[in-house]
């Protein structure tokens, strides 16, 4: 159902402590809105609120004094609306732990990118299953490196909800000059685009710590984005979101800059290191790495063709030589581009 009147959201919780809960909670604050930002560990909360700095996860980025920062879940649930960041796979059980907590009608939008591993779920299926029956949910998508958007530079993100009366009320809430949300009404394409980049940028790093060249790379660009929209298609999804920001935009960013962890980690993994030694010395989060399986294990179950998804799959969790798979790659059959 739509709503006549956009809602006003003076009071925005975060969920998630992490680089982009905070950049997400900076940029709720320059929009104009009391923010609280909460963290799961309690040394990350009693390090922010002491040194107004979150140095585990954002380090050289100061915290304003009006940023409430909480451990208690209860200060989220009273919010206006919340912003779900914590990891994919923790979305849910984050989830379970809001659901009794959460103030009735308030919109829940999703930030976090990737699929559950054991269910093959879209986090909106996830996060639907753990939250009250009717939770309003959006989700919040785009090319947006955390560091960038914390320190104010110019970003644009699709924020996309069923409702467009309450998804115009929550770009109202977030928007600000250097922090624009577009509008959009497809829940699922939106989704799809920011779960799978992490993938392809895994694959593109890969092609980066291999030095195998610009060309490519954006082969590879080019052809995920064929993959990524078969897979949101047969979804529901639509093509014209897949080319937007939360499609084309992220996959352009994310698989175009060391900045990104998963096109890190590929890098890695093309210069020959081992993924364990990799995960090892790393606190972040590199979601391709976990939606990979899911995304090759829900392609499977609908029958959708993503070569470049299962080769990632097959090197990161099934012993895959990274040069055997380059090589199969490359020898798959000449097709029409539109195939
Ligand atoms: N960092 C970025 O530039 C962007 C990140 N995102 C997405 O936001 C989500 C969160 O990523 P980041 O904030 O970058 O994380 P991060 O890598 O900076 O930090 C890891 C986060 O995981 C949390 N965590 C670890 N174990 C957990 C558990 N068992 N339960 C709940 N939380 C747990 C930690 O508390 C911490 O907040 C991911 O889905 C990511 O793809 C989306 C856009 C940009
Ligand atoms: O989602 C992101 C940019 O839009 C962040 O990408 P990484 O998680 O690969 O750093």
């Amino acid at each position: 159902m739509t709503t006549r009147v956009s809602p006003t959201f003076s009071r925005i919780g975060v969920i998630g402590g992490g680089a982009w809960g905070t950049a997400l909670a900076l940029a709720a604050l320059r929009a104009g809105r009391e923010t609280w930002l909460w963290a799961r560990e309690p040394a990350v909360v009693a390090a922010m609120t002491a040194e107004r700095e979150n140095r585990d996860y954002l380090p050289g980025v100061p915290l304003p004094p009006d940023l409430r920062v909480t451990n208690d879940l209860a200060d989220i649930g009273a919010c206006d609306a919340v912003l779900l960041v914590s990891p994919a796979q923790h979305a849910r059980a984050v989830c379970a732990r809001l659901a009794p907590v959460l103030r009735p009608g308030a919109p829940v939008v999703i930030c976090a990118k990737g699929i559950e591993l054991d269910s093959f779920a879209l986090m909106s299926e996830a996060v639907a299953a753990a939250l009250p029956a009717g939770t309003p949910l959006a989700i919040l998508s785009g090319p947006t490196f955390a560091a960038e958007v914390a320190r104010g530079l110019p970003t644009a993100v699709t924020l996309a909800c069923a409702d467009a009366g309450l998804g115009a009320g929550l770009v109202e809430a977030l928007g600000s000059r250097s922090f624009r949300p577009y509008r959009s009404d497809d829940v699922i394409g939106s989704q799809i685009g920011g779960a799978v980049k992490n993938v392809l940028a895994i694959a593109c790093g890969v092609v980066e710590g291999r030095k195998l060249g610009d060309n490519a790379r954006a082969a590879l660009i080019t052809r995920g984005l064929a993959e990524i929209t078969r897979l949101a298609l047969a979804l529901g999804g639509r093509a014209d979101t897949l080319m937007g920001l939360s499609g084309l935009g992220d996959l352009t960013l994310t698989c175009s800059s060391l900045q990104s962890r998963n096109m890190s980690l590929g890098a890695a993994l093309g210069e020959g290191r081992a993924l364990a030694d990799i995960l090892a010395a790393r606190r972040s989060v590199a979601e391709g790495v976990y939606t990979a399986a899911a995304v090759v294990g829900l392609a499977g179950r609908l029958g959708v063709d993503m070569p470049i998804c299962a080769a990632v799959d097959a090197i990161l969790n099934k012993g895959a030589s990274l040069d055997a798979t380059i090589e199969g790659l490359l020898s798959r059959p000449f097709r029409g581009e539109g195939e």
